[in-house]
């Protein structure tokens, strides 16, 4: 679950999109996931690269087609973050142009390892223009709401009317995340 770029396709007029997000708890890969978004379901597509990220393997067919891509680094392990520039570069020159793109920190529940500061997630995020979030695929924190925030981005792009107000995924997400408790006493 390192630095993982997911990829989505479109079919048959329903909101698809791969995923990394795989989990202890809260595994999410290689499956399809219904999301209702303002009563209307949207159905997700999910793949997982499934490592082979770590060998630099993905082709850019895998997400070239993506609507979009959730990229994931491991707060506990900074080469996986440090990995995500690269990602993003190469997101930025394979992928579609309007891909959807949401960066998540994860194992946001081991924070006796963490390595990583949200506030360095949150920077990375901000100079990229993407939404970001901590998550844990062990206590599920924040992955709900990973897949409905691009739910939602992908309807409303399909069905926008001219004069509407764009959705906001990053205020949407800024609006909505969960923050892990900074300190935990024992
Ligand atoms: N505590 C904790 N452990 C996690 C979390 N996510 C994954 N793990 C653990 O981290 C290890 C690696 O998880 P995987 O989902 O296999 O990681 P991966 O990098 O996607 O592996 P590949 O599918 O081979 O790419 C496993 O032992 C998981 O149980 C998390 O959010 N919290």
């Amino acid at each position: 679950m390192t630095c993982t770029p997911a990829a989505a396709a479109a079919g048959d007029g329903e909101a698809s999109l791969h995923s990394p997000p795989c989990s202890p708890s809260y595994d999410l890969t290689g499956k399809n996931k219904v999301v209702t978004v303002d009563g209307a379901r949207v159905k997700l597509q999910i793949w997982d690269t499934a490592g082979q990220e770590r060998f630099r393997s993905v082709t850019h067919a895998y997400y070239r087609d993506a609507q979009a891509l959730l990229l994931l680094y491991d707060i506990t392990n900074k080469s996986s973050f440090d990995n995500i520039r690269a990602w993003l570069t190469e997101i930025h020159e394979y992928a579609q142009r309007d891909v959807v793109i949401v960066l998540l920190g994860n194992k946001a529940d081991v924070s006796s390892e963490r390595v990583i500061r949200s506030e360095d997630g949150e920077t990375l995020a901000r100079e990229y223009g993407v939404p970001f979030m901590e998550t844990s695929a062990k206590t599920g924190m924040n992955v709900e709401l990973a897949f409905l925030a691009i739910a939602k981005e992908l309807k409303h792009r399909a069905g926008r009317q001219a004069n509407e107000p764009s959705f906001q995924i990053r205020d949407y997400v800024e609006s909505q995340k969960k923050r892990p408790s900074c300190c935990s006493f024992v």
